[in-house]
């Protein structure tokens, strides 16, 4: 449904230029929920603004349903863009509008008639909830009230793609809920098509399907939801990982920890583990097949979607050999093991 080839993107010229995308490629088949996760000036908003041409990269082609964007007239890319939607972290409502003329906006530039106005908007304010706010004012409404009518009015012109621009960044974690239960619904009832971006994993946690990892104009990692919180393959990603589930070793145990392991030092390892490791005593065989001890300094068990995800920070204790050899059962076991780093023995 969406397909960016090749997309650079870069602000301005000479010396100042600024290159916020490069060499990007994504496809979102349709039907799914793809979210892209990066830090701030990662190129996020730059990207999901290629997808309907607000930005106009400066290289590569958008294909959209079928159609290639960037090489069509002005015409015919406002006819395109009626099948793309898409929401803004502020909303973007027109204050001197009610609710129901916000959601008949785009109808109206579209010249639909006002009885077909009134026969699409009122379903959509339904779905969205807000059948009673139909003649409000925005400045009535709270911040997730608004962000559902700014969702109806993207949909009112039945668009195959939903965009969403940091969409709950600026609500609290109650309504962000409300807001990604409703875009999940949504998707599920219209088939539509999602590509959000945002900085909070929470977000891809709860509703994408996919998740790309954006990283100084780079796609640095793509992966289902699942497979990226259980095993991020980039150091990024691991850190996105670490900081959401906080499973960071304690400020005590950091101020420890030493690079390169001796004689006199035992590794301190972080273990992923999920799917039938979850259910298998790992531990107690690591324990009695590799001669080792273990002493576990954090662990907590997630559910991401339809995947348990175990998460342990341990002190493997013995000898150089019986360690190495319980980190080696540990990955042939197809647990993802990180070597911290190491500490001085006690005994
Ligand atoms: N119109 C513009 N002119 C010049 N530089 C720009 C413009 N828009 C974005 N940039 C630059 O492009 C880079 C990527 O910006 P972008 O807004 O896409 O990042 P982001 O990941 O969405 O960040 P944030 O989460 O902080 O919104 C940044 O270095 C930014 O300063």
């Amino acid at each position: 449904m969406i397909r960016l080839q090749n997309i650079s993107k870069t602000f301005g010229s000479g010396p100042r230029a600024v290159t916020a995308l490069k060499n990007i490629d994504l496809e979102v088949p349709a039907g799914q929920i793809h979210g892209v996760i990066g830090l701030s000036g990662a190129g996020k908003s730059t990207l999901i603004r290629c997808v309907n041409l607000l930005e106009r990269p400066s290289s590569g082609k958008v294909h959209v349903d079928g159609q290639e964007l960037t090489s069509l007239s002005r015409d015919t890319l406002n006819k395109a863009r009626h099948r793309i939607g898409m929401i803004f972290q502020h909303f973007n409502l027109l204050t001197s509008r009610t609710v129901f003329d916000n959601v008949a906006l785009p109808l109206e530039l579209m010249g639909v008639s006002r009885n077909e106005i009134r026969e699409r908007v009122t379903p959509l304010l339904d779905l969205v909830g807000l059948s009673d706010k139909a003649r409000q004012y925005p400045a009535q409404l709270s911040g997730g009230q608004k962000q559902r009518v700014a969702i109806a009015r993207a949909l009112a012109s039945r668009p195959k793609v939903l965009l969403c621009d940091e969409a709950t960044s600026a609500l609290d974690p109650q309504t962000t809920a409300s807001i990604l239960e409703l875009l999940q619904d949504i998707n599920h009832k219209l088939g539509l098509t999602i590509l959000l971006i945002t900085h909070e994993m929470e977000v891809v946690k709860s509703i994408c399907h996919r998740v790309s990892l954006i990283s100084d104009g780079e796609l640095v990692e793509e992966a289902n939801v699942g497979d990226f919180f259980t095993a991020p393959r980039t150091r990024l990603g691991r850190h996105f990982l670490n900081d959401f589930l906080e499973l960071e070793p304690p400020r005590a145990l950091i101020d420890r920890l030493l690079e390169a392991p001796d004689e006199h030092t035992h590794p301190i390892v972080r273990l992923g583990f999920s799917g039938d490791a979850v259910a298998t005593p790992l531990i107690s065989r690591l324990v009695r097949e590799c001669g080792v001890d273990v002493s576990i300094l954090q662990a907590k068990v997630e559910s991401i979607q339809d995947r348990t995800l175990g998460l342990m920070i341990a002190e493997l204790m013995g000898n150089a050999d019986d360690t190495q050899r319980a980190i080696d059962y540990l990955m042939a076991h197809d647990l993802n093991v990180e070597v911290l780093g190491h500490v001085q023995r006690n005994d």
